[in-house]
Parts: structure tokens; sequence; C-alpha cells
């Protein structure tokens, strides 16, 4: 079946949602929704590697869902660790066509054991190269902005001081180099920024 004949995108990004009403509509049991949710994503991806589309970003839960009952987040990490555990299993779609996996996201924000199985997923994915599968897990938008402007400020304060130590730096252990050039190379800008957001980090290292 031919779907399109136009352009194909490099990039394509897919916000998982709706599985709970999905299993409320449905009258399925409690958790059901995200298992079909992960089944849905997988034949998406198929589709996504069958069409050479070579990144594939998947943001699969967010800071805010951690707020949700205790009993709901323990279920979906469990399903997380179980369904990242598959994702390096020999026959696994990843396998299959030859996908890096990344998890980008604050991963300290996860349980041991899911941020265990997401490392090894990595490493494990590490020499695939023929597509690059992110998954964002432990994001918002406040928080990347916060580490982005974090790391950002350390990378550029650590430049400012190797510079200050040779002497050379924009403001001159002496005063005498700071003139305007040197002094806005001092300053953070987009590119900076853009050097130190999770997501874009793929697409700068592999393309
Ligand atoms: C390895 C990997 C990618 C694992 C994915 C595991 C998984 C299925 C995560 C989905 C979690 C989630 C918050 C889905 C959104 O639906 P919702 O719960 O917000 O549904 P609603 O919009 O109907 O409330």
């Amino acid at each position: 079946m031919v779907l399109s004949r136009g352009p194909i995108p490099s990039h394509i990004a897919f916000i998982m949602d709706g599985n709970r009403r999905f299993c409320k509509k449905n009258k399925l049991m409690e958790g059901a929704g995200h298992r079909a949710g992960f089944s849905a994503l997988m034949s998406m991806l198929k589709y996504c590697y069958e069409f050479r589309v070579k990144y594939v970003t998947v943001y699969a839960f967010s800071i805010d869902n951690f707020r949700r009952r205790p009993e709901e987040v323990q279920s979906t990490m469990d399903l997380m660790q179980e369904k990242i555990e598959g994702l390096t299993k020999q026959e696994s779609i990843v396998n299959q066509y030859g996908v890096k996996v990344r998890f980008v996201g604050n991963l300290q924000l996860l349980s041991k054991p899911v941020r265990l199985a997401a490392e090894r997923a990595m490493v494990a994915t590490a020499d695939n190269s023929k597509a690059v599968l992110t998954i964002c897990v432990a994001y918002t938008a406040t928080d990347e902005i916060l580490h982005t402007v974090r790391e950002s400020y350390e990378e550029k304060r650590d430049e400012i001081s190797a510079l200050e130590a040779t002497g050379s730096g924009p403001y001159g252990l002496l005063g005498l180099n700071n003139n305007e050039k040197e002094q806005e190379e001092s300053f953070i800008d987009l590119r900076d920024i853009e050097k130190h957001i999770k997501a874009a980090i793929d697409i700068q290292v592999y393309t």
C-alpha cells in the first residue's frame, strides 16, 4: 500500500496521549490503555523505519505525569521498564532496523530500575546507526529551560575563567583587553543555548 508519494520528513515526533480515555471508552482494565498505546507506537515506528525516517522522537512521560496517583505512576513505570527491556532484545524493532535509542529528560527522577533499564538500552544500541529513536521521559519545558540556561552559564563561566587565567579573557587580568568584541563573546547567545537542549542533541550530533 502506498501511503504517500510526497517528500518523507527526516524527523517525526509523537506525543503519547489519550491512553486512559481509550481504556475508559473501551471498558478495559486500568493500564490496558497504556499497553494499547505502546503497541500503536510500535506500529507507527515500523512505518517510520520502512519509510526511512531517520529521527523519531517520542514524548512518553512528563514530569507533570508524576503527579498522578502513586499506583498509576508505579504501574506505568513497571510497563516502561518491561518495554524498555524488550527494546534491547535481539528481535526487537530497534535491532531489526538498526536504531540507536536515546533517553532524554531528567533521568534522575525515574525509579532506579527504569533508569538502569534506560541506560542499558542506550549502551546496547549505541552502535546502531541507521536511525535514532529519542524517548523523552521526565521532561517539561520549564525543567528543560532551567537546565539549558544553567549548563550554558556554567560552560561560559568555565571558558572565561580559563581565558582569564592566561590574562587574555574579555576582562583581562589588568583590564587591558576589555574591548567590545571580546566582551560580547562572554555573553551567552542562542547557539550556546541550542547546544544544551537535550532533545536537539541527537540531531546535531548525528546529522
Ligand atoms: C519505552 C516506552 C516508550 C514506553 C512507553 C510507556 C507508556 C505507554 C507511556 C505512556 C504514558 C502516558 C502518560 C501516556 C499518555 O496517555 P494519558 O495517560 O495521558 O491518557 P489520557 O490523555 O487519556 O489521560
